[in-house]
């Protein structure tokens, strides 16, 4: 992503000295990205790739030239996110694009197909966990998000992949998606809740993306970590969701 919380996790991974593919639908936000890091970080150590992530032969392609221009691929972050107004785009985006980009992960890392290992983190969004009248199609996808990569990240142990798949859920972040529940154009019809809204953004708070990043690095370095789910909330800070143990 070359905004928000997208743009945030490239200025760590880049501070980290990672080589990123920044791959963004918007032209003119990535080229601006693009030009501040090669201000910073000098022009060879990133790519800007416009690509819309619902159009699967372009994700594909998306992932061929960042292998083509790097040799390989150690990490991907499914990061695309949009609102509600039109639900059938949100799941597309949201959730079949997730899908769809770790599948092209795992073809690129996985050990099943002669690759080296590396980390898939798909990002889901606290509303998985705490449901709300705003966004109920965002909010489906988002528990998707989870359930998908939880049973991912087992298939990757059972078949030693080589990959670990992680999942983090911000709450609210202070990113141009926040500011998008107040308009129809984004909500739709929800947008009528936008008060409700905005009073549990106040009683919760709104986090600075680069929390989010450096939760986002703790996923990539820490290699004990995989089929976690990532929780980052005012209150409590970077911590973990627990699940109960599954039954034999
Ligand atoms: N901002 C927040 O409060 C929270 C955000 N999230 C999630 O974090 C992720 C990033 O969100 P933000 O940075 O806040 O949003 P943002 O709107 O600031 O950035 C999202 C980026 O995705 C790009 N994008 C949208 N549709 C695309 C498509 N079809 N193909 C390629 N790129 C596309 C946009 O151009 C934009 O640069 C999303 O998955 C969102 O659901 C989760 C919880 C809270
Ligand atoms: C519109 C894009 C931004 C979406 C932000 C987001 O994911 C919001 C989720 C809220 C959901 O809509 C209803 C909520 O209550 C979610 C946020 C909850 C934050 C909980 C923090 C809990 C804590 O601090 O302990």
């Amino acid at each position: 992503g070359a905004q928000g919380i997208g743009r945030a996790v490239v200025q760590s991974l880049m501070q980290s000295r990672a080589q990123v593919a920044v791959v963004d639908l918007n032209r003119s936000c990535g080229d601006q990205c693009k030009s501040e890091l090669d201000s910073e970080f000098g022009a060879d150590c990133s790519i800007f790739l416009q690509c819309d992530v619902t159009d699967a032969d372009a994700l594909t392609a998306a992932f061929q030239t960042t292998v083509d221009r790097f040799g390989h691929l150690d990490i991907v972050i499914n990061n695309a996110g949009i609102n509600e107004k039109n639900w059938e785009k949100t799941i597309q985006v949201n959730l079949t694009s997730v899908i769809k980009g770790t599948y092209l992960g795992l073809e690129h890392m996985s050990k099943e197909y002669g690759k080296g290992g590396g980390s898939i983190i798909n990002v889901s969004s606290m509303a998985a966990f705490l449901h709300s009248p705003h966004q109920p199609v965002y909010t489906a996808t988002k528990h998707g998000v989870i359930g998908f990569s939880r049973a991912m990240a087992d298939a990757s142990s059972l078949g030693g992949y080589g990959v670990r798949i992680n999942v983090l859920c911000p709450a609210f972040v202070d990113t141009p998606l926040l500011l998008s529940v107040e308009h129809e154009d984004n909500m739709g019809k929800f947008v009528k809740f936008k008060d409700d809204f905005k009073k549990s953004m106040n009683h919760f708070g709104v986090l600075k993306p680069s929390l989010i990043a450096d939760g986002m690095m703790m996923l990539i370095t820490d290699d004990t970590i995989h089929g976690a789910v990532m929780k980052i909330t005012c209150s409590k800070g970077i911590h973990f969701h627990t699940y109960e143990p599954m039954s034999t």
